[in-house]
């Protein structure tokens, strides 16, 4: 068996970028044993204040937000990180060659039912020694160097790709190591599962509604199969299941909020999990183009997310493009 470490030395990863997912795998595994102390450390429920995104925060969002930003702060190879909960970008280290944008806790509605959680980072390389701000976060998804997640669920896992296909950690609580347990994670193109908030449908743009309709319409409808749906509420975990056994996700442009074309956040969720899926042959799309070559405007910036098996992404936006 072959721990994160030596599997990072082995991918000749940098120096300086084994350092920084070293840092994020402790800082995760610290995140881990909080929430599985749960209600016994007091740390379930509303931490009573908002997050930039008009948001209340969980108490665990803010206790994961302040144990990536300490380790983060401290592991001397980042210059900066920009977090969901974090109105601006918070500067690292001035030596510090990499930016990281992070979700601490995605998922967080499940925290207090003990359902699963996640934490999803994103990785870019900068040469900004000066002055930082957040434009300097404001590359497209494909210039990432390096994404993932951490699933906090009955076992803890870490998901990662350097930019040479996607690989899973399962963490060894005896030894406290994420240890190598898929070294080539891929998506099937077809699929018979699809996940979406449905409560949502009478919001979605017509052609969304109209895929739906016929997925749902299963073998007598159009597409001539019958589907099933999933939705755990954390994107992570629907991601995970996507990437375990294939399937569709995506949270759609709706007309609550029109200032707001997603739900989902560029930088700390579309980007690592869009770099994941097409790392594992999958594709990851708005209804516009591929979300990886999206020139973001702003660090808390919202997009639709269309995700998963390719030729069923393909499927969803044909609907899209036809008169
Ligand atoms: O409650 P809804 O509308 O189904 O939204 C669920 C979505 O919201 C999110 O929980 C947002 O993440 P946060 O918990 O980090 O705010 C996604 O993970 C998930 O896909
Ligand atoms: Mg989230
Ligand atoms: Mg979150």
């Amino acid at each position: 068996m072959r721990s994160l470490s030596s599997q990072l030395h082995l991918d000749h990863s940098s120096t300086d970028l084994s350092i920084l997912l070293n840092c994020l795998a402790v800082a995760c595994k610290d995140i881990a044993s909080r929430l599985q102390q749960g209600a016994m450390a007091g740390v379930l429920g509303s931490a009573g204040e908002e997050n930039v995104q008009g948001e209340t925060q969980k108490k665990l969002d803010v206790i994961a937000n302040d144990i990536l930003k300490d380790y983060l702060q401290d592991s001397g190879v980042v210059r900066a990180l920009a977090s969901e909960e974090e109105e601006d970008i918070v500067e690292c280290s001035k030596l510090g060659n990499y930016l990281v944008s992070f979700d601490p806790l995605d998922g967080s509605s499940n925290i207090d039912i003990n359902s699963m959680v996640g934490t999803i980072f994103s990785i870019y390389e900068t040469t900004a020694g000066g002055d930082i701000s957040s434009q300097d976060f404001l590359q497209p998804g494909r210039n990432q160097v390096a994404a993932g997640y951490v699933l906090y669920g009955p076992s803890v896992m870490l998901v990662l790709t350097t930019g040479n296909g996607v690989k899973m950690y399962t963490l060894d609580q005896r030894i406290g190591e994420f240890m190598l347990t898929q070294e080539q994670v891929s998506i099937a193109a077809d699929t018979k599962e699809f996940a979406i908030n449905m409560s949502n449908q009478r919001h979605w743009a017509e052609p969304m509604q109209r895929y739906i309709g016929d997925l749902l319409a299963g073998q007598d409808g159009p597409r001539g199969k019958n589907f099933n749906m999933r939705w755990v509420a954390a994107m992570v975990a629907d991601v995970h299941r996507i990437l375990c056994r294939g399937g569709l996700f995506t949270y759609p442009w709706d007309q609550r909020e029109p200032e707001k074309p997603g739900k989902l956040r560029l930088m700390y969720e579309a980007n690592p999990m869009g770099m994941l899926i097409e790392q594992a042959g999958g594709k990851a799309y708005t209804d516009q183009g591929p979300i990886l070559d999206i020139q973001p405007s702003h660090i808390h910036q919202r997009v639709p997310v269309i995700l998963g098996a390719a030729n069923e992404v393909d499927a969803c936006l044909g609907y899209h493009l036809a008169p």
